[in-house]
């Protein structure tokens, strides 16, 4: 049976001077699952979550939370009437209160049981014997954690997070997203959590919601984000693309790559066709002597080097292509150094290959 939904937007909207900066925005998250509200700069992320908390007023629209309306006609419950655990980049602890009041400051009941909670708390972020210190004595990471065991400890149905690791220094970053993840989990509170980073979202989310100019865009899996996008500027968001223009013409569309199936494009319509470089396939095995094609990988197609550069995991290699002097850029496994120059004929995945109507 699918976990219960425990926080339930509908057509949430919200306008500033007269711009609408979110604009009817709907999403659900069950109990256990996280939701990362995905999109770039000032696309109305942080809106969405400061009305869910309640610190927002939306214009329109209703939030649920376990089934009961927080906002909605006639309603507007407080934030702390919500049951909603918020975390946010700056997420401030008190310096004057040891990490243990700190954990325990939301929390209500006789001291045993908020000491045990404390307690059980610290041990799940990995800070038991922490207690006693202050903020200032632990180190960014550390802090955060704190901060994530003070948020959930009156166990909160909804956690609101808010580029809750963007303060953390890039090496620690993805270990504490995993120990955060764990502990969320185990928690089983819904979680929603706002982010500008793809990789964050891919690495976090169980769903995806890609936000853009206060709408949300597209809404799934990060596999199906990520290899179903919506149209070029969802594509986009997640690494660089290539793109390739040309015409429909009954359904089939011809590229230097060969044909494409094109359903549902008008005839004589322009269609781009948007690849990743990492399904952009150099024809090692011929010595770049081509072309050869094989019926999965199309018609190879010949480019000259331009510039290749050694990224760590990758090489990206850029070419130019001699059907149209355009660039495409490939990215190969490990170390590959072509001089410029240097011809080398190309193959696209043409099943990772994605089709969209031109000005979509
Ligand atoms: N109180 C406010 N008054 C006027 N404009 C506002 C207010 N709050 C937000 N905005 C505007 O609404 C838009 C969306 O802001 P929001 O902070 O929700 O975006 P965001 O997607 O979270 O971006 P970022 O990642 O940069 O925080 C921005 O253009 C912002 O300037």
């Amino acid at each position: 049976m699918p976990d219960a939904v425990r926080l339930e937007v509908t057509g949430v909207t919200r306008s500033f001077g007269g711009r609408p900066v979110v604009d009817h925005v709907s999403l659900s998250v069950a109990a256990g699952r996280v939701t990362c509200l995905l999109g770039p700069s000032g696309c109305g992320k942080s809106t969405t979550l400061r009305m869910i908390a309640g610190v927002e007023r939306p214009d329109a629209g209703e939030v649920r939370i376990d089934g009961r309306a927080v906002f909605g006609p006639g309603v507007n419950l407080p934030p702390e009437a919500r049951s909603v655990g918020l975390m946010f980049q700056d997420f401030a602890l008190f310096p004057h209160l040891t990490v243990a009041q700190n954990v325990a400051f939301g929390l209500n009941g006789d001291r045993a049981a908020k000491a045990a909670r404390v307690g059980e708390l610290l041990e799940r972020v990995n800070l038991s014997g922490y207690g006693s210190k202050h903020p200032h004595e632990l180190s960014g990471g550390e802090q955060q954690r704190v901060a994530l065991a003070r948020a959930l400890a009156p166990r909160p149905r909804v956690m609101l997070m808010d580029e809750p690791f963007s303060g953390l220094d890039n090496r620690l970053r993805d270990g504490i997203r995993d120990a955060t993840l764990e502990v969320l989990k185990e928690e089983g509170a819904a979680v929603l959590l706002v982010t500008h980073e793809p990789d964050e979202a891919m690495r976090m989310a169980d769903e995806i919601a890609l936000m853009r100019g206060g709408r949300i865009v597209q809404q799934g899996a990060p596999y199906n984000v990520y290899n179903a996008p919506v149209d070029k500027a969802a594509a986009a968001f997640f690494s660089d693309i290539n793109v390739i223009r040309a015409t429909s013409r009954g359904a089939l569309t011809e590229t230097p790559f060969g044909a494409f199936l094109t359903p549902g494009h008008a005839d004589g319509g322009e269609v781009e066709i948007v690849i990743r470089p990492q399904h952009l396939k150099i024809d090692f095995d011929r010595g770049g002597r081509g072309p050869n094609p094989t019926a999965q990988d199309g018609t190879p197609a010949r480019g000259t080097v331009q510039r290749a550069r050694y990224l760590g995991r990758e090489s990206l290699v850029d070419f130019k292509m001699d059907f149209d002097g355009s660039i495409l850029t490939a990215s190969v496994p490990g170390v590959f150094l072509p001089k410029t120059g240097t011809a080398l004929w190309l193959m696209i995945r043409r099943d990772r290959c994605f089709v969209f109507g031109v000005g979509r």
